[in-house]
């Protein structure tokens, strides 16, 4: 592994005993510290309001790590190790003058400080002025977990907020699609491979089809949800990001800022979807009482604590094009959607057909290549060609074979890390190539805004869609109007 040597640093987790931090944070930090990957003097501070009476906090922690992770990979020595590292210190986050008491003395002597911020983007300011007044603001790191607002002008506040205090080179924003090894995987099958960058364009690719499809729903966190929906929640970060990692042209090299000065040009040459353009580009959608993991679940409005007049989308697809010389002309088709009939998500480049028919006209359909990228589950990459049928009786007839590399198959031994894992092991070594630049996040704002701005200004209604399936049925017609099909949902 390609790592540069441990150094040790203190780990500040502010909102320690809140969902993120106990379903992934601690178990990501966990393994970390399994694989050797954490110095000896490494140390966890957990940060939360209030001590709890019923269960210590560090009980509450290791109840989660073991929680979290599968039993063959606990280790009940490192996992005690582990535990010995993280020290419990109850702060009231907006009160910005106790950090000096509170904090500062359980950092002295480290140099480095990350100061990771599991709570809502509300705290982001005071927390940063308080780590500013404990005088500690030099030698740390910040992490910013999204949603980074809910727009471009309060995204702007919360950024100017942390500006005041830290570098944008010390800033670190999750968007934690891309800790994951799939999603990284896209960098290295783009550029190491010349057989598809040569065809990486509107001459030879017909589209694009971008899926991340979702069987949980809400998960009762209707109070963030309802005013997010899936545009926001989804689509602005993670689908924008798969975007811009198949879309860019490539970087000069591997540094954070070559390759998200590329993303940022892909945000800027999105065509805007102005309201004229809304009905038939884009599709938005609400899920209804159905099925999903095999048991019955109720529709969005029937959740808890739901407001049974809500209009939030749970689903949305849509139809964009990227205006640049490389992809003129080429659509690409993004939707995402909770409640949906599998967990899935998918990228899938078309191919054009070749330039001139040399088979019998009715095998003429079939002629396509497809290259499918598998990001979760079972992630994988397989390359549709053309073969023809093996038999004396079957002449030229045509079909189409997968070339496929199966990533649990060929790596059986190895195991996938968590993108957590990979995204705070990057803080600790310094290294932005897998966090977003302030520029991404307000390009990617400025373009859904006008989108929500249109559905706002036309009262548009998101359309029903039963659980556990593909969405509205108008999601279907986005596609097949152009006469194309969502890849695998027939
Ligand atoms: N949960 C998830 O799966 C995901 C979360 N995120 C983002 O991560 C962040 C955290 O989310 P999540 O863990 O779900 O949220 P939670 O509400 O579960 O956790 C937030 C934590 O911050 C604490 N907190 C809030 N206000 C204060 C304060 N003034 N002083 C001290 N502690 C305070 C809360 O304490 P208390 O319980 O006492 O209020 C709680 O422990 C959010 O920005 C969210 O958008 C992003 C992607 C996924
Ligand atoms: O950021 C978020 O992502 C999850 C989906 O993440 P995945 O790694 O399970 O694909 C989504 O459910 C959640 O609503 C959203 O906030």
């Amino acid at each position: 592994m390609n790592l540069r040597p441990l150094t040790p640093c203190a780990f500040a987790l502010f909102g320690a005993l809140g969902d993120l931090a106990l379903r992934k944070l601690f178990p990501a930090l966990y393994q970390l510290d399994r694989a050797g990957l954490l110095h000896n003097e490494t140390r966890i501070l957990a940060l939360s309001r209030e001590q709890r009476e019923e269960v210590h906090p560090l009980a509450l922690i290791d109840e989660h790590v073991r929680r979290h992770t599968p039993a063959n990979e606990l280790d009940q020595s490192v996992l005690q190790r582990f535990l010995n590292r993280i020290e419990y210190l109850s702060l009231n986050f907006l009160n910005t003058e106790d950090y000096k008491t509170i904090l500062a003395e359980h950092i002295e002597g480290q140099d480095q400080l990350i100061a990771y911020f599991a709570t809502p983007a509300a705290l982001y300011e005071s927390i940063c002025t308080g780590l500013a007044q404990a005088g500690l603001a030099d030698q740390t790191r910040v992490v910013l977990e999204k949603p980074i607002g809910h727009d471009l002008a309060s995204s702007r506040v919360v950024n100017d907020a942390v500006a005041r205090y830290f570098p944008e080179n010390r800033i670190y924003r999750i968007d934690h699609y891309l800790g994951k090894e799939t999603v990284q995987n896209l960098i290295a099958l783009r550029f190491a491979n010349s057989l598809f960058e040569t065809q990486w364009n509107h001459n030879h690719i017909s589209h694009v089809e971008i899926t991340v499809a979702e069987t949980v729903g809400i998960e009762g966190r209707w109070g963030y949800f309802d005013q997010a929906g899936q545009l926001r929640d989804m689509l602005q970060n993670h689908l924008l990001q798969l975007l811009c990692l198949i879309a860019m042209d490539p970087p000069s090299d591997l540094t954070a800022d070559s390759i998200r000065d590329e993303k940022v040009k892909v945000l800027k040459a999105l065509a805007p979807i102005t309201p004229d353009l809304l009905p038939r580009q884009v599709v938005r959608g609400q899920y209804t009482a159905g099925f999903a993991e095999g048991r019955s679940v109720p529709g969005y409005l029937e959740e808890d604590n739901a407001n049974r007049h809500s209009n939030t989308e749970t689903f949305v697809a849509l139809r964009t094009e990227i205006r640049n010389w490389r992809w003129a002309g080429v659509p690409f088709y993004l939707r995402t959607g909770k409640r949906m009939a599998q967990k899935l998500s998918q990228i899938v480049i078309y191919f054009k057909e070749p330039p001139f028919h040399i088979f019998a006209p009715e095998q003429r359909a079939l002629i396509s290549n497809r290259l499918i990228i598998r990001l979760q589950p079972h992630e994988a990459i397989s390359l549709q060609v053309m073969t023809k049928e093996q038999g004396l009786d079957k002449g030229m007839q045509l079909r189409s074979d997968p070339l496929q590399l199966n990533f649990s198959e060929t790596y059986k031994a190895a195991r996938t890390p968590d993108a957590y894992e990979r995204l705070l092991l990057e803080v600790m070594q310094g290294n932005q190539n897998l966090f977003v630049r302030k520029d991404e996040i307000e390009h990617a704002w400025m373009w859904c805004d006008q989108l929500i701005a249109g559905w706002k200004q036309q009262g548009d209604s998101p359309r029903p869609y039963p659980a556990g399936s593909w969405g509205p049925v108008a999601s279907i017609a986005l596609i097949t109007r152009d006469g194309k099909n969502w890849y695998g949902d027939l």
